[in-house]
C-alpha cells in the first residue's frame, strides 16, 4: 500500500468521529507556546514558614483575577513532586500501549463508571481517546438513577489491571498528592469570594472525586475529530497534568479558542460548574477542548474535585442578596454528575444536562 493522501486518510476515520462543520477544529493553526492564561506561583503556601498577610492577599487577589477574567490558570510551585507526576504519565504510557484485550479486563460498564474506555462521547460525538478511571478513595457512591424518585446509591470501586505491575501504586500515590493540592486551591478559591478558608470543605465529606488517565493517539484527519470535544466540567475544580505535547484549547470570553501552552511540572487549572453556581456567576466555568494531531500521541491526567453525591449545589447564601439575586435553583449533585456520565456512556438524543437547566431567569 502507497502513502494515502489527505482526502483519503479521512476514509480512514469512522464517521462516528467526525464532527459537524461548526465544531471542527482548526487544527493546524493553533499556537501552543503563548502563555496566555494566567501563571500563579504556589511557593508562598508551599514554603515551611506560613505565608504574610501581604503574600497571602496577593496570592488570593491573583486567584480571584483569574477565576474572573479566565476561569482558568496554570500553577507551578504547587507542592506535588515531579517524580510522581512523571511515574503516572510513564504507566500511563504503559498502560495505554497493552493488547486490547488486556485492557479490556477492567472495562468500565454502564453500573460502574471507573476502569477503561474508548468509546466515550461529548455531546454524542465519539471523542478520539482511550481514558482509564479511578477514584482517590478506592471507590465512591453515586445514585443508581438519575431519575427524582429513585433513592437507590450504587458503590463505584477501582479496578485495577494485572499489568502494568506499577500502575496502581503510581495512579494511589498521584491521587493522595493531587487531591490534597486541590483541597489547598478550594481554599485559596474560597478566601477569593470572600469566605472563611475552609467554607466548602463539609460539601465532600464522601467525594465523587474521580481522575482519569487519557489517551490521544495519532488521528488521521486531526480536522474533523477532537480528542474531547468542547465541553464544561461539572464539578468544583481540575487540576490537569499533561505532557510536553499541546493540544487542550480554552474558549477565551470572545469566543476565540486558545492553546494551553504546555510547562513543564505545572498543573492546568479550571473552575467547574459547581463553583460557578456556588458563587452565583462571579466565576464561570470555561468550555473547552482537546485537538488531535497526526504525528504525536498525548497524554494528560486530570483530577476532577467532585462533592459528595448527597450536596444539593445552589447559590452560596452569603454571596446572594437583594441586588444579586439567586441565579440558580439547587440540584442534587448526584443526580446531575450521574446524568451527565449517562450520556457520556451512550448517545441519550438529547442535549447533554448543563447548569443553565436550573438558571433562573
Ligand atoms: O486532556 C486534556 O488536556 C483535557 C481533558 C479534559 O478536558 C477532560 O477530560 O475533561
Ligand atoms: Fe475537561
Amino acid at each position: 500500500m502507497g502513502v494515502q493522501s489527505e482526502s483519503e486518510a479521512r476514509f480512514d476515520l469512522d464517521p462516528v468521529f467526525i464532527l459537524s462543520p461548526e465544531h471542527r477544529p482548526n487544527a493546524k493553526y493553533c499556537d501552543y507556546t503563548l502563555d496566555q492564561i494566567p501563571l500563579i506561583d504556589l511557593s508562598p503556601i508551599n514554603s515551611p514558614i506560613p505565608p504574610s498577610p501581604t503574600t497571602l492577599d496577593s496570592l488570593v487577589t491573583q486567584i480571584q483575577a483569574a477565576c474572573r477574567d479566565w476561569g482558568f490558570f496554570q500553577v507551578i510551585n504547587h507542592g506535588v513532586s515531579p517524580h510522581f507526576l512523571q511515574t503516572i504519565l510513564s504507566e500511563a504510557a504503559n498502560f495505554f500501549s497493552l493488547p486490547m484485550q488486556e485492557k479490556c479486563k477492567v472495562r468500565r460498564d454502564f453500573e460502574n463508571p471507573l476502569g477503561y474506555y474508548d468509546t466515550e462521547l461529548t455531546k454524542n460525538v465519539r471523542d478520539w481517546k482511550e481514558v482509564f478511571d479511578f477514584t482517590c478513595r478506592g471507590e465512591f457512591r453515586l445514585p443508581a438513577s438519575f431519575e427524582g424518585e429513585s433513592a437507590e446509591i450504587l458503590t463505584a470501586t477501582n479496578q485495577w489491571p494485572q499489568n502494568p505491575p506499577g500502575l496502581r501504586e503510581a495512579c494511589e500515590k498521584y491521587a493522595e498528592a493531587v487531591e490534597k493540592l486541590s483541597f489547598r486551591l478550594l481554599e485559596l478559591i474560597s478566601l477569593s469570594l470572600g469566605l472563611p478558608a475552609r467554607y466548602f470543605h463539609s460539601k465532600f465529606e464522601d467525594p465523587t472525586s474521580r481522575l482519569r488517565l487519557n489517551h490521544y493517539s495519532p488521528c488521521p484527519a486531526p480536522e474533523l475529530a477532537l480528542g474531547v470535544g468542547r465541553h464544561k466540567d461539572g464539578g468544583a475544580l481540575t487540576v490537569l497534568a499533561q505532557d510536553e505535547v499541546g493540544g487542550l484549547q480554552v474558549r477565551r470570553k470572545d469566543g476565540e479558542w486558545i492553546g494551553v501552552k504546555p510547562i513543564p511540572n505545572s498543573f492546568v487549572i479550571n473552575v467547574g460548574d459547581c463553583m460557578q453556581v456556588w458563587s452565583n456567576d462571579k466565576y464561570q466555568s470555561i468550555e473547552h477542548r482537546v485537538v488531535v494531531n497526526d504525528k504525536k500521541e498525548r497524554f494528560s491526567v486530570p483530577f476532577f474535585l467532585l462533592p459528595s453525591h448527597y450536596v444539593m449545589v445552589g447559590p452560596v447564601p452569603e454571596l446572594v442578596n437583594v441586588e444579586n439575586p439567586p441565579r440558580f435553583k439547587e440540584f442534587n449533585w448526584g443526580k446531575f454528575f450521574k446524568r451527565r456520565r449517562d450520556s457520556n456512556f451512550k448517545n441519550l438524543g438529547t442535549e447533554n444536562l448543563q447548569i443553565q437547566h436550573f438558571s433562573i431567569s
